[in-house]
């Protein structure tokens, strides 16, 4: 190995190591490598605490939360979900996702009184019942029917929520989207097409897809730094790297199993069931995007 990569690879280890001591990053604490993997362009760290955020609920209550139409499956921790709805800046149930929001309410005996209503529901409106639309709407939710067969429900929710929110002048940083996996394979590809196609809606809002035991999202191409419980870490909670779309070479630390300049692709190397090495932050490094995907399960 070149002296120069030597050097480059151990500036890298410095980054990490920095990490480590658990504290995020600034981007005048990176330095630029020059692996195969091509990080010139890169002009910041993209810190992520999504987790954080989740635990101390609502310390930033600058977001938006969105219902689809899978089941909630938040037996469990009936008041997370509460939390997460109340104190939303903005909240929104996307078409059938409204009578999913009904039935849990109903199921898990919350007075309605005290859950605020969707602020708006969006959709097509073709797998939601009259019933549960009127009841909203004449409690006071604006209805926003979205019947392009083109594009998702969720995208066209999506789409509706930042017009809600410059009309309203709401500035929200996150969005918050409930969504388990159920049986539609299409409809969960479809979903991860949204987390891609959210770059031509929000400026800087961060989506979070939220699930029972697991919290997916985009990483970007660059420097990615995700903060991680210390509950997950004990725990040995499964994450993933998932490179869907296209394949990107791979530098992370924090991992059971890192990756050092690897690529990632389907047909080769897809990281699943990978786990934590104790560290307090994961850094990705990433030439492309790539989704990643943890689990809450001891979480919430
Ligand atoms: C090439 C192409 N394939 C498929 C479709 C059909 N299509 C894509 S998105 C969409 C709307 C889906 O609505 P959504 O509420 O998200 O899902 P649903 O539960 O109604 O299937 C439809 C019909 C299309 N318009 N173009
Ligand atoms: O099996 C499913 C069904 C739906 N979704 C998501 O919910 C919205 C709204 O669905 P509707 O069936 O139109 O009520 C849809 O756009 C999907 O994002 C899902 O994930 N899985």
């Amino acid at each position: 190995m070149s002296c120069i990569k030597i050097k480059k690879i151990s500036k890298f280890i410095s980054i990490a190591a920095n990490v480590a001591s658990n504290t995020l990053p600034n981007i005048t604490d990176v330095q630029k490598t020059n692996f195969s993997v091509d990080m010139n362009n890169f002009e910041k760290i993209e810190n992520w605490t999504p987790c954080d955020d989740l635990i101390v609920q609502c310390k930033n209550s600058n977001y938006a939360v969105v219902i689809l139409n899978t089941p909630i499956n938040f037996s469990t921790n009936q008041q997370f979900v509460v939390n997460l709805w109340n104190q939303a800046k903005v909240r929104v149930t996307v078409n059938g996702g409204t009578q999913r929001w009904f039935q849990w309410l109903k199921i898990n005996g919350q007075e309605f009184q005290e859950i605020l209503i969707p602020d708006i529901i969006t959709g097509d409106m073709d797998s939601l019942p009259n019933h549960v639309l009127n009841y909203f709407q004449k409690s006071g939710t604006k209805v926003i029917v979205t019947p392009d067969q083109d594009e998702t429900d969720y995208i066209k929710a999506l789409r509706e929520l930042n017009i809600y929110c410059n009309t309203e002048n709401l500035g929200i940083d996150i969005v918050y989207v409930m969504v388990d996996t159920c049986g539609r394979f299409d409809q969960m590809m479809a979903n991860i097409n949204t987390l891609f196609k959210t770059k031509y809606i929000f400026q800087s809002v961060k989506i979070f897809q939220i699930a029972s035991s697991s919290l997916t999202w985009l990483l970007p191409k660059g420097y990615n730094a995700i903060s991680i419980p210390i509950n997950l870490r004990k725990n040995q909670e499964w994450c993933s790297l998932i490179p869907i779309g296209a394949p990107c070479n791979v530098i992370s630390t924090g991992l059971k199993w890192n990756l050092n300049n690897t690529k990632l692709e389907f047909g080769t190397l897809v990281s699943t069931s990978n786990t934590y090495d104790g560290s307090a932050v994961v850094t990705i490094q990433t030439d492309g995007p790539v989704i990643w995907s943890m689990s809450i399960a001891t979480m919430i």
